[in-house]
């Protein structure tokens, strides 16, 4: 790395290259502007100083994604009315699925709603403590109609049994470990009639790899404030939103020391979260499709997928999607971010509303037969 540059990379392994601008530090919050690079230019770099690059370029990530927005190229805050502008462009892009409500249901005429949900920031409000991200009554309430009417599935980056003790909800579907571990209802229901109970587990041989990792990361974290380490099965989760901003360094650096020793392992980056994960090809993507296929819906014109979620992991399911040019990603975001679905919603709140929509929107077309 030279001095005045430093390697960003994000959850996806997207890079840029942090440029340092003078009088600032390289690592101070605003410090740097934000320019794309070749990715082969960036692997060229990556291999001549692979280890502390790496650590920079991760302790850069998580600064970078602090503000509430990161601004390609502007180091400086915009005004008022340009930040107006912007969000109004970005809302003309992806407009709100409330406001876009009809148009959503025209599109299902005659279709299988499925419905995917992701828990953290999307059903239940993000929160400092990961083990009292609790969902309210009425999201459930919203959740179990949906689930009523249409297949769905809880996609998350938690353990699968975790977020099922936070839903609470039988007949759903639960793709735990960012999709790694998917579990279908187990009794027979109407989207599951031949109760074949799927179950599906994409890196059981990791189980033991993992298990050491999480270890090794409480012990590394215990002597700093506010680290929480999250055992997630198949993945690790290495909070960090309780952590001084000062050490955020430390945080990144023992994370990407302990994987240096795991070349199996990768690490992506969520909200306030180092995530540890198996390299394997698997994402929430890979998840909507197994589910998809898993209810008959492989290659049918006959099915509209909604997946709604608010982070980076996400996208990956929105990819599929848009690629698919099938049904609707739905990002859940208050800031414009870049993102490969077609519409937002603001809040958890705007979920419970979109989702109590469609319960209603159903029944009244069900009795207008
Ligand atoms: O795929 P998700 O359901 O969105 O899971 C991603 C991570 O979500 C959780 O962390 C996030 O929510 C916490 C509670 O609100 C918050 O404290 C944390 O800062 C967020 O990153 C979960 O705890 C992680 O294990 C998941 O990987």
């Amino acid at each position: 790395m030279t001095n005045h540059n430093a390697l960003i990379s994000d959850a996806k392994g997207s890079i840029g290259v942090a440029v340092r601008v003078p009088n600032q530090s390289l690592f101070s919050p605003g410090g740097s502007r934000y320019i794309s690079i070749p990715r082969k230019k960036l692997v060229q770099k990556l291999e001549t100083d692979p280890s502390q690059t790496r650590t920079h370029s991760w302790i850069e990530a998580m600064r970078a994604s602090s503000p509430t927005r990161i601004r390609p190229g502007n180091i400086s805050s915009l005004p008022e009315s340009d930040e107006e502008d912007e969000y109004s462009s970005w809302i003309a892009q992806h407009p709100s699925a409330l406001t876009m409500f009809e148009e959503i249901a025209e599109a299902s005429k005659g279709k299988q709603i499925v419905m995917f949900l992701d828990y953290d920031g999307t059903l239940s409000p993000i929160v400092e403590n990961p083990d009292r991200a609790y969902m309210s009554d009425e999201m459930r309430e919203a959740v179990k109609g949906v689930a009523r009417y249409f297949p769905t599935a809880i996609v998350t980056g938690r353990c699968r049994d975790k977020v099922r003790r936070f839903v609470k909800l039988p007949g759903l579907y639960y793709a735990g470990s960012h999709g790694m571990d998917i579990k279908g209802p187990s009794k027979k229901t109407k989207h599951n009639k031949n109760n074949k109970g799927v179950l599906f587990q994409a890196a059981n041989e990791f189980l033991p790899m993992i298990d050491q990792v999480s270890k090794c990361l409480v012990e590394k974290m215990r002597d700093i404030e506010g680290a929480n380490v999250e055992n997630n099965k198949f993945c690790v989760s290495v909070h960090y939103r309780c952590v001084d901003q000062k050490d955020w360094g430390l945080v990144a650096e023992h994370v990407t020391s302990i994987l240096s020793e795991y070349p199996k392992l990768r690490l992506t980056q969520g909200r306030k979260v180092l995530e540890i994960r198996p390299t394997i090809k698997w994402d929430k993507g890979k998840a909507l499709e197994f589910l998809l296929e898993s209810l008959g819906f492989a290659n049918s014109n006959d099915v509209l997928p909604i997946y709604i979620g608010d982070d980076r992991t996400d996208e990956d399911a929105f990819k599929v999607l848009k690629k698919k040019g099938q049904g609707f990603g739905i990002l859940v975001s208050k800031v414009p971010k870049e993102t490969s679905a077609t519409y937002s919603l603001q809040e958890p709140s705007e979920v419970g509303e979109f989702l109590q929509r469609l319960v209603e929107w159903k029944q009244m077309s069900l009795r207008g037969r």
